[in-house]
């Protein structure tokens, strides 16, 4: 499990380690850890032209003796002094290794780059002692130094710890207001919210984590791992037969939307369950077993999927699959007609799979809103609807009302496309079938739904259907359990 820590837990972690450890060996292991990340990305050490962004507290102080750690082996290496004041060991360490420092940098006493540009720029000015957006004076440094590439072009960047004016705790980028966008972030101890959650996880590129030995407490933010998947998902045992192993419903689709219910479908019966079951007028039902033929009628079901592609008949099918009491995937046009499901206590467990703009009408907010403020919407519409709610996106979360959430870290752009979210509801409705926890569907579901999107495009386009198509290969390919 990839786990993401508050800023809280980590301080007290942070402090629990210290306090058993020589004064500065925690520093001195987070500089090491960034020196080799630093050292691996420009592929080699030697002659190479590095440029410290340095604020005044200890992000700063790991930036100056990585530096220092890249000065000894042979980097140029020059740092800026953004603040008042600066970490004076980190500072006199780089100094004492051949670098160059520069103080009193300010946003009209901006230095002149050297000649000939850098290879990196490494942002040291804050880390999770951070406020939002950036002051003057490291606006104005971050442009000089972006516009100073050794080659004509932009240098790279490495954020310590975060990128600097992101908000670490949500991912939310501020507004109005400036911040680093980094090709590659190490970070130290654990992730934060930021490396996972967008927009703030696009600012901080590639996401390196340097193992400190902390002893830390639950996760509140985790992102599942091949492993975890699979030692989640539901496999059939020996003495399986269709029936334990869950039986799936699907009302989705309409004559106007017959597309929909083939794609819920083609989700829900990718082999996760023992059957699907589908209901819908006749037609479109007609048009299914054409295409799926091992999918039949009516009947018992351990789990709904309600609404994709629904139309007018959504909320009439949304009232029938929630008075059966098994778990409901609710989706699309069904998110409208929550109120028919009755107060939050009769309900049956619920796994809600909104986009943005869905879900921004269900908390009558604007879309903007909900995506510049992904964790917050989605951990607030769980705790209001009593549900786990599964926010789609590039980031897709799946946040449960008792406050955990888990973000989706597989997939690609080419995933969004008409129809995906239809098979992805199709696939947490199978897993909820076969037995897993509202939470454990959701986040497992997105997963695989991510993967086999990756695998299914590799690098091209794809269509709904192919999504669908690829998921068996993905469960193959999982490790063992
Ligand atoms: N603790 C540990 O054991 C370990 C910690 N480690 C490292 O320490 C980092 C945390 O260090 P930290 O606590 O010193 O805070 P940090 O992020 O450097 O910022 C501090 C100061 O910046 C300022 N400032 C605030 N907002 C600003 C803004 N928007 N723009 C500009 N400046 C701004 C403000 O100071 P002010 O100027 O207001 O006096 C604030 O006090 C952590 O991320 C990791 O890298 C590792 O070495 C591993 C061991
Ligand atoms: N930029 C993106 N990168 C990765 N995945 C995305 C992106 N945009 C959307 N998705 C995924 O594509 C799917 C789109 O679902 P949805 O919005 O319901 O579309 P539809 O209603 O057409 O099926 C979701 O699983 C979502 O997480
Ligand atoms: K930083």
């Amino acid at each position: 499990m990839r786990c993401a820590h508050t800023v809280e837990q980590v301080r007290a972690a942070e402090s629990q380690l210290m306090a058993r450890l020589p004064e500065g060996a925690l520093m001195q292991r987070a500089a090491t850890g960034l020196g080799h990340a630093v050292a691996e990305l420009l592929g080699g050490v030697y002659g190479r032209r590095v440029l410290l962004l340095v604020g005044s507290g200890d992000n700063g102080g790991d930036a100056l003796l990585a530096g220092a750690m890249l000065a000894r082996r042979g980097a140029r290496v020059e740092a800026w002094q953004l603040g008042e004041r600066w970490h004076d060991d980190g500072a006199a360490a780089l100094r004492a290794a051949g670098g160059r420092c520069v103080t009193a940098v300010s946003a009209t006493a901006t230095p002149a780059p050297a000649a000939g540009g850098y290879d990196v720029v490494v942002d040291g000015v804050t880390g999770i002692g951070g406020r939002p957006g950036l002051r003057d004076a490291a606006r104005a440094a971050l442009d000089v130094a972006l516009a100073a590439g050794t080659a004509g072009g932009r240098p790279l960047v490495v954020a310590v710890d975060t990128p600097s004016g992101v908000d670490v705790e949500t991912g939310e980028l501020p507004e109005g207001a400036d911040h680093v966008r980094a090709d590659l972030t190490v970070t130290f101890g654990t992730h934060k919210p930021v490396h996972l959650v967008e927009p703030g996880a696009s600012a901080c590129g590639a996401v390196h984590l340097v193992d400190l030995g902390l002893d830390l407490p639950p996760a509140p933010l985790e992102a599942l791992q091949p492993g975890d998947v699979s030692a989640l998902l539901p496999r059939p045992s020996l003495e399986a037969h269709k029936y334990t192993r869950g039986v799936v419903g699907v009302r989705a689709g309409s004559t106007t939307y017959p597309g929909a219910a083939l794609l819920s479908v083609a989700g829900a019966a990718s082999g996760l369950v023992g059957m699907v079951r589908y209901v819908g007028s006749d037609a479109v039902a007609r048009t299914v077993r054409e295409q799926h033929p091992e999918v039949v009628g009516e009947g018992r079901v351990q789990s709904w999927v309600v609404g994709s592609g629904s139309g007018d008949d959504a909320a009439q099918h949304l009232r029938q699959a929630g008075s059966d009491g098994v778990p409901v995937v609710v989706d699309a046009d069904a998110l409208a007609h929550l109120e028919i499901l009755g107060a939050a206590e009769q309900r049956p467990p619920l796994v809600l799979t909104p986009h943005a703009g869905e879900l921004a009408r269900l908390l009558d907010v604007e879309r903007e809103q909900v995506e510049e403020r992904q964790l917050h919407h989605a951990r607030e519409a769980a705790a209001r609807f009593g549900a786990t709610v599964l926010l789609k996106g590039p980031h897709t979360l799946a946040a449960a009302p008792d406050g955990r959430v888990r973000v989706t870290t597989t997939g690609t752009p080419w995933l969004a496309t008409a129809g995906a979210g239809d098979v992805l509801g199709g696939v947490v409705g199978a897993l909820l079938a076969a037995g897993l926890e509202p939470l454990d569907a959701a986040s497992v579901g997105s997963w695989l739904h991510g993967a086999a999107a990756t695998l299914a495009a590799a690098g091209g386009p794809i269509v709904a259907g192919d999504v669908a198509r690829a998921l068996p290969a993905v469960v193959r390919g999982l490790p063992l359990a």
